[in-house]
């Protein structure tokens, strides 16, 4: 249950939309809504779609058939959603707290400080590191820090664990679990489990291997 509506209540709703690469089908027609305080799981074996549905919704691309919409957005208030792909889009040469401030620019700031991020992801410590010293694990971090300083309501997340030590699996749990109190809402593609404190936020949507 959400616990406070920060959020404005979105709803995502998609129906009979078929994602692919290269006018190539990957996935069924796929109907599915997720609401305020929902979280969809994206399971199914390599190659499946998984990817490739988070980027068709994420706007990057174009589905081959049906639709979406994020329903009750006001069209002034800006992007409502952050896409957190497999790369973790880190500038090496730039500080790891330089790299943040750099994406609180430039999605507004909207979430909490820059600092105040890297605390909650563990990467305090580091903030004055070159980010491309940064462990794989370590980067992934600093990709979950984006999504706080950034304060969009719909979170699309491409394997969040990936390189992740069980602190970081916490972590993620907990920064999905305290973004569905406030009435957001997300999106995961993983191979690994994830798990609520409340399963009935949770819902899983399996794709099919490729044909
Ligand atoms: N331009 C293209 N033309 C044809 N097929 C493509 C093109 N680009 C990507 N593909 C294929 O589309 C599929 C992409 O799958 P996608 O990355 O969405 O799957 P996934 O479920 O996320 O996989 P994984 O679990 O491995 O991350 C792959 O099989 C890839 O080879």
């Amino acid at each position: 249950m959400t616990q406070r509506q920060v959020f404005p209540p979105l709803t995502l709703v998609a129906t009979g939309l078929v994602c692919g690469r290269g006018g190539i089908g990957l996935t069924a027609a796929l109907s599915f809504s997720v609401g305020p305080g929902q979280c969809l799981l994206l399971r199914g074996p390599n190659g499946s779609g998984k990817t490739t549905l988070l980027l068709t919704l994420a706007n990057t691309v174009a589905p081959l058939a049906g639709a979406f919409a994020l329903e009750g957005q006001d069209p002034d208030a800006g992007p409502q959603l952050h896409h957190c792909g497999h790369r973790n889009a880190i500038k090496p040469r730039l500080s790891v707290l330089e790299n943040l401030d750099f994406w609180r620019a430039v999605n507004g700031a909207t979430g909490i400080a820059t600092r105040a991020a890297l605390d909650e992801v563990g990467l305090g410590p580091l903030a004055d590191l070159d980010a491309g010293y940064l462990s794989a694990g370590q980067s992934r971090r600093l990709a979950l820090a984006r999504l706080l300083v950034s304060h969009r309501s719909l979170w699309l997340l491409d394997e969040p664990t990936a390189a992740l030590d069980l602190d970081g699996h916490a972590l993620l749990t907990r920064l999905i679990d305290r973004h569905l109190d406030m009435g957001g809402l997300a999106i995961a593609a993983t191979h690994d489990p994830i798990t609520l404190p409340d399963p009935a936020r949770m819902e899983t949507l399996v794709l099919g291997a490729r044909p």
